[in-house]
């Protein structure tokens, strides 16, 4: 059976742990691992069929199959390169991180030499599917605008780079305009979905972001629209926010653990 390891233990760690031990992840959860050693420790207590370890990520990935980064940008830096190193796969929730060339040619360099494979769910957003198929055509642009509620990007840095007040917004206001590039290093913790679009499609000088902090609105929505040689589609997600974090949003835990699904099951469905 697949021996997943699980690196960052906040609400999509504890989200994919659970699914693992309660089965609709076939597969053993064999270590976890997080900066803060306390939230790993109360995380590894809460399992009825599997106890992880808390493992360092040099040991973790020498009893591996496929590790789970769902911690920050900086820890793919950190985690990704070793775990390929290693042999495991790797599924990458920051993907944000990316965004960086040099680091992404790393990463695609050792899956290809080690055999090994690196997935990146479809988080937060819909579509993903058209994208990819009309990406094999022509694309002519792709946008995402999200639209959270103002304290869900409170800590970005361009929220705190530029000082900007988030309670005193009292209408919509858009804060942010360019390419995701820009967006992943200006809101890393909100807009890592930006940067799957950009891998899927047109890449992240192409892919335009917009972000919009809403007073109106009580749920994280992403707006795509894709515009090719195939024709044009849009969609449109309004996410309920998770309540342990309020920036990610549920539908991005979800995704998560139907991607190990997918992994772990015979049957593939979708494109
Ligand atoms: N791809 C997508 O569509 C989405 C991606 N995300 C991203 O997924 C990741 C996980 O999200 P979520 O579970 O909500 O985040 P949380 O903040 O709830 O949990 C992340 C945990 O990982 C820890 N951590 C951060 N960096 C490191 C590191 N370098 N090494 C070890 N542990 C680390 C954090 O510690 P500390 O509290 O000290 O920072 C925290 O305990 C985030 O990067 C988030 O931006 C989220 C939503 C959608
Ligand atoms: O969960 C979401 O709404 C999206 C998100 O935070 C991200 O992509 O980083």
């Amino acid at each position: 059976m697949l021996r997943i390891g699980v690196v960052g233990c906040g609400t999509i760690g504890r989200g994919i742990c659970r699914a693992i031990d309660e089965g609709v992840v076939k597969a053993e959860l064999i270590a976890v691992y997080d900066r803060n050693a306390c939230d790993a420790e109360k995380l590894r207590g809460q399992f009825s069929r599997f106890s992880p370890e808390f493992m360092e990520i040099a040991k973790m990935v020498k009893h591996i199959d496929l590790l789970v980064e769902c911690a920050s940008q900086e820890a793919v830096h950190d985690v990704v390169p070793l775990a390929l190193t290693s042999h495991c796969d790797v599924l990458i929730l920051s993907v944000g991180a990316l965004a960086d060339e040099g680091l992404r040619n790393r990463i695609e360099e050792l899956a290809s030499e080690n055999s090994c494979k690196v997935y990146l769910p479809s988080g937060a957003i819909a579509g993903l599917d058209g994208l990819k198929s009309a990406s094999i055509g022509e694309i002519h642009s792709v946008t995402i605008t999200t639209r959270k509620p103002p304290q869900g990007l409170a800590g970005s840095p361009f929220v705190v780079m530029n000082n900007i007040d988030l309670d005193s917004i009292s209408d919509a206001t858009v804060l942010f305009e360019g390419p995701a590039k820009d967006a992943v290093k200006a809101f890393p913790a909100n807009v890592n979905v930006a940067a799957t679009l950009s891998v899927a499609g047109i890449g992240f000088e192409r892919t335009l972001v917009r972000v919009i902090a809403d007073p109106s609105v009580t749920r994280n929505i992403h707006e795509i629209t894709v515009k090719g040689a195939f024709g044009e589609f849009s969609s449109k997600v309004e996410n309920v926010p998770s309540p342990a974090n309020p920036k990610t949003s549920y539908l991005a835990q979800l995704s998560a653990i139907a991607t190990l699904k997918k992994i772990s099951s015979p049957l593939q469905v979708g494109t």
